[in-house]
């Protein structure tokens, strides 16, 4: 449990992205994602205080809140849906809630995870920003849901079948407002919370774990693919697979898992987890 003060952890986020931003924003960036959540508001701070021209660029928003945050630092927003298509971001910047050792992530706390994964992938390099809270060695260590966006019409139907995947009481996340039922993504979508084990890595499955759910046990990227195949799916919070270079060289753009996750630490330092 963490025992520093509330604005410590955010000079700790602030900290993580200046140093993310020094070292990852292209000086002639064309465009640029922009994640959301409450760290992601140091990031843009940080591509201000650059003093680069950012004239031209055009920043694209990975929700609703994360519009107000371009808009709001007076830069250029558009949307994903009205990039050229074809375009490939230079960079995109996002929070997470929980990264392991291996550089997956669990995003969607904010509820924001499918626009998050859409414009992660579109982008060349896809850079994390965060506090220590969020440095794990597995995911579900300190986080213990995975939030997964579903049609409301499935709910029902996907909690059904994360059960019989081992999540013990997976829940459709309330609304956080004063309105009484669920709450709504950006596309309208109900989010599902579903709790797991702490889920395998790489190096778990070399030492001879098989990670395919027996005794609730799954490694990331079997369970991954396991939720997203449920139809009524939109995606799910967990962000594996290749990173960047690799994903290009193996004909995509960009992949799930950042090239490098940047952590605030309680001492004031920067700690850089990166790709191999
Ligand atoms: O995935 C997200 C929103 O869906 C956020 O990136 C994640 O929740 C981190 O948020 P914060 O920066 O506020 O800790």
């Amino acid at each position: 449990m963490s025992t520093m003060s509330a604005s410590a952890v955010e000079e700790a986020k602030r900290a993580a992205a200046k140093v993310a931003v020094e070292n990852h924003y292209p000086k002639n960036a064309q465009w640029v994602g922009i994640g959301s959540g409450t760290t992601i508001v140091y990031v843009v701070e940080a591509i201000k205080a650059l003093g680069v021209d950012i004239s031209a660029t055009k920043f694209i928003p990975t929700g609703y809140q994360s519009k107000q945050v371009i808009i709001n630092a007076g830069f250029t927003a558009v949307e994903f849906d009205a990039i050229p298509p074809g375009t490939v971001l230079d960079v995109a910047f996002d929070g997470a809630d929980e990264v392991d050792e291996d550089l997956n992530c669990i995003k969607g706390g904010g509820a924001c995870l499918f626009q998050e994964k859409i414009v992660a992938t579109q982008a060349k390099e896809f850079i994390c920003v965060a506090d220590h809270r969020k440095l794990q060695p597995r995911l579900l260590t300190n986080w213990k849901a995975i939030p997964v966006e579903v049609a409301p019409i499935a709910a029902h139907r996907v909690i059904t079948k994360l059960k019989e995947l081992g999540s013990v009481n997976p829940v459709i996340r309330p609304s956080a407002s004063v309105k009484e039922g669920p709450l709504k993504t950006d596309q309208d979508f109900f989010i599902i919370d579903a709790p797991f084990k702490p889920l395998l890595i790489k190096a778990d499955l070399e030492a001879g774990h098989d990670g395919n759910g027996k005794d609730g046990v799954w490694a990331v990227e079997t369970l991954a693919s396991k939720i997203k195949a449920i139809s009524g799916v939109l995606d799910v919070g967990i962000f594996r697979g290749l990173t960047g270079p690799q994903a290009t060289a193996a004909g995509g753009v960009g992949g799930e898992r950042p090239v490098a996750a940047y952590f605030g630490m309680a001492d004031g330092t920067v700690a850089v987890r990166k790709a191999e």
